[in-house]
């Protein structure tokens, strides 16, 4: 085997070696790695465990102060709570002695007391008769006292009939008047009655059926009451029923052959439609009870007329509306049929009666349908909102319901009064013949015999020998809710409405006028000042029934308004004019 051996060998050798050496390192330090891995791993392990110790050490060392503090605070409050104890058992014995000395103060007294009855009770048996006795007079008293109730109930009553037969008598016209409720919008709908919280003081009151107390006070000085008395008097919590009660016996005049009007006066916001229309739903009857004076009426009239099957009866409603001192027919109609309100012309005719040309009537059968007519014109009526109202008429209302009665005892009565008239009124012969009394009998021939209006007996000449066939009497129902008056300032009207306002109150100034014109008996009374008072002309000059419905408001707030209508209502009452006067019975001849 040679000796030498290659140099390349030894390196080979060489590197090999170099290279196991290094493997083996290499595994060395892969050991070393992992087993550092290891001891990181155990450390953290290690750490872990110590924090989690620390944290619980620390944790219970938390637990442990807190419960220190707890403690602390327990004791504080509680030695805090037994020095309240000890108060309250102090106080709480201190009421007991208050109370121990209160039982034995009422014991005493009650023993006292116990004493005295025992010692009056003898006394008392031996008063027994006395007592009797007295007890009877009290009994006797009462019934005196009743019977003294009776009497002047009696009495009442009494002067009640004796003051109609008079208002009947003397041709007075009857005032009713009726205080509203307070109202949610007394409060104030303007800005007027906002912070002053006397606006809403009660201050004009019904003390009875017949007398109003107003109780008028001005800052710093004392207050004064005034009394106003009226034929009858609505307090605010009177039905539309109570008020319509009052009103029926008129109707029955109506059928006697009286004219009869029943008109609402009042401030703005006071209840006058409420009293003559009410709920506008009167065409159904569940609605009855909140209707009305017009609706009620209506259905009044119908029952009359039922109940009178011997005579017939034709009933004509026609609806007319003063607006801006203008007269408007409601019921007319354009050429489809649509009612729109046409103007009319107010005259007064030859007999000396006021009189609207070519004004529209229908003819109604019932109640119901003279509501329906009413109701289908009553959205033409003019309204507007104002401070005080808001849902103010701004015209006057008049629906008139005429009556045509054909009956035996008008025959009769036209019989009478024919002959009677002849006597008086038979023209001469040479009257007769006359060109004016031709002229006069021209015109009668040319219009139609059943005409209210041309009654042969409202001309001086008469036919001389007529032959009567039928009688027939025409009587009107005139049922008018005027516009309210209204202070411009309170109800904030401005434009149109203004001009509207002051029509308003210039035409209720004339019917004042035309009241006191009547009352002082003027000869000449100025009615046509205005449309409203030329138009209520007959009504308000004494050939009807009139009432007059003044609707108050009762609030402080109102004060003078409603002294202002009340002093209108004593007016009325004073005016003495001729007594209603049947209407005259038209006669058709051959
Ligand atoms: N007696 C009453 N009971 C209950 N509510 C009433 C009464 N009177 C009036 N009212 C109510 O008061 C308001 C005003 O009444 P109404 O419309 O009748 O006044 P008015 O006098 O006709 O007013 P205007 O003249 O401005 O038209 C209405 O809402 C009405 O329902």
């Amino acid at each position: 085997m040679p000796l030498f051996i290659k140099r390349d060998q030894i390196y080979a050798h060489q590197i090999h070696l170099l290279e196991h050496k290094l493997r083996s390192k290499e595994e060395r330090i892969l050991e070393l790695e992992t087993e550092n891995a290891l001891l990181h791993l155990r450390l953290a392990e290690c750490l872990g465990k110590l924090r989690r110790d620390n944290e619980d050490v620390l944790q219970a060392q938390k637990h442990r102060l807190h419960q220190n503090h707890v403690q602390k605070y327990t004791q504080t409050a509680l030695a805090k709570l037994l020095t309240e104890v000890q108060v309250l058992k102090q106080d709480l014995r201190d009421v007991f002695a208050v109370y121990v000395g209160f039982a034995t103060e009422l014991d005493e007294q009650s023993r006292e007391i116990l004493e005295r009855v025992g010692s009056a009770s003898p006394a008392l048996q031996g008063n027994d008769g006395e007592l009797q006795s007295l007890q009877a007079q009290v009994d006797a008293l009462k019934h005196s006292l009743q019977e003294e109730n009776e009497r002047c109930r009696t009495e009442r009553l009494r002067r009640k009939l004796l003051h109609n037969t008079l208002v009947e008598l003397r041709g007075n016209i009857r005032v009713h008047c009726r205080v509203r409720p307070v109202l949610p919008f007394d409060a104030g709908l303007g800005q007027l009655a906002l912070g002053s919280g006397s606006t809403l003081e009660e201050v004009v009151q019904a003390v009875n059926d017949d007398s109003v107390l107003v109780s008028c006070s001005k800052p710093g000085t004392s207050a004064m009451n005034k009394m106003f008395e009226f034929e009858r008097v609505h307090g605010p919590e009177d039905s539309q029923e109570a008020v319509f009660e009052e009103v029926k016996p008129l109707l029955t005049s109506l059928l006697d052959g009286y004219n009869v009007c029943i008109m609402a006066y009042g401030q703005t916001g006071s209840g006058k439609t409420h009293t003559m229309i009410g709920t506008e739903d009167f065409t159904r009857p569940e609605g009855a009870p909140l209707q009305g004076v017009i609706p009620k009426s209506a259905t009044e009239l119908f029952r009359l007329i039922s109940e009178k099957p011997a005579e017939s009866h034709t009933v004509e409603v026609s609806v007319t509306e003063v607006y801006n001192n203008e007269v408007f027919d409601l019921l007319s109609k354009d050429c489809e049929g649509v009612a729109i309100g046409t103007k009319r012309d107010v005259i007064t005719t030859s007999t000396g009666t006021s009189e609207v040309p070519a004004l529209t009537h229908e003819l109604v059968r019932s109640s119901v349908e003279v509501m329906q007519v009413i109701s289908a014109v009553l959205r033409l009526r003019a309204r507007s909102p104002t401070l005080v109202h808001r849902d103010s008429s701004r015209s006057h209302l008049i629906v008139t319901l005429t009556v045509t009665s054909k009956s035996p005892n008008a025959l009769a009565l036209a019989r009478r009064l024919q002959s009677a008239r002849q006597e008086l009124q038979r023209p001469s012969q040479k009257e007769w013949w006359s060109p004016r009394c031709r002229r006069a009998a021209s015109s009668r021939s040319a219009s139609p015999a059943s005409s209210p209006y041309h009654s042969p007996y409202h001309s001086p000449c008469l036919s001389p020998r007529p032959s009567i066939t039928q009688a027939q009497i025409r009587t009107k129902l005139q049922l008018v809710d005027l516009a309210g008056s209204e202070c411009v300032g309170m109800s904030g009207v401005t434009g149109a409405a203004l001009w509207e306002t002051s029509c308003i109150n210039r035409s209720l100034s004339a019917l004042s006028d035309v009241l006191g014109a009547l009352a002082e008996q003027r000869p000449h009374v100025p009615y046509r000042n205005s449309k409203l008072t030329h138009l209520l002309q007959d009504s308000i000059g004494g050939e009807a029934k009139l009432l007059v419905m003044l609707c108050v408001s009762p609030t402080q707030r109102f004060l003078a308004e409603s002294l202002q209508s009340l002093g209108f209502g004593a007016r009325a009452r004073q005016v003495h004019r001729e007594p209603a006067r049947r209407k005259n019975t038209t006669l058709k001849m051959k």
